[in-house]
């Protein structure tokens, strides 16, 4: 099958986040590739990722950076298919300045931004099967699945000893 979700970082450094995305997506069984790709650091391979992507047969993009976020919101300028951010936490200031470079993109240019770290990367490549799960009902049942299970164990370890 076709890779549909691209996940990208800006550093290498950033594997350890971003790995839990590729984890959810492996696990509901989508295709996806992933690349170091920065904006600061190889703008021109951003762009040339972000401008080829949709015709590449992607139909996501997860993008995870910290600190002065950009890659992102960059991506986000150069392509029409929807773009997951995922802040990644910083040893200096946790995780906020990722969060805020991320999250307040100007009109007209959305990033669906997720929460920091880790959780925030898993959230990431669930939210990703969720948007092609909206056309692909045995992806969805997938996901409806998965929730049930959460929900099923949520209910075992309620009652508290
Ligand atoms: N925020 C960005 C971008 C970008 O936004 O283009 N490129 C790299 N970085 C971030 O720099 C941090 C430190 O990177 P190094 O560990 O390589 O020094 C990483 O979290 C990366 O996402």
């Amino acid at each position: 099958m076709s890779v549909l979700v691209g996940v990208i970082m800006g550093s290498k450094s950033d594997w350890e986040t971003m790995k839990h995305a590729c984890d959810m997506l492996e696990e509901l069984g989508v295709p996806y590739e992933k690349q170091v790709v920065s904006a600061h650091r190889t703008p021109d391979l951003m762009f040339e990722y972000a401008a080829s992507a949709a015709e590449r047969g992607l139909k996501v993009i997860i993008a995870g950076a910290g600190g002065a976020a950009h890659l992102p919101g960059m991506v986000a300028a150069k392509t029409e298919l929807p773009v997951i951010g995922v802040p990644v936490k910083t040893s200096t200031l946790n995780g906020m300045d990722s969060l805020l470079s991320i999250v307040q993109m100007p009109g007209g240019i959305p990033v669906a931004t997720v929460a920091i770290g880790h959780a925030g990367a898993t959230n990431a490549g669930l939210l990703a099967a969720q948007i092609l799960g909206a056309f692909d009902p045995q992806l969805q049942s997938k996901v409806r699945d998965r929730r049930e299970r959460i929900r099923q164990s949520v209910i075992e370890s309620s009652v508290l000893e």
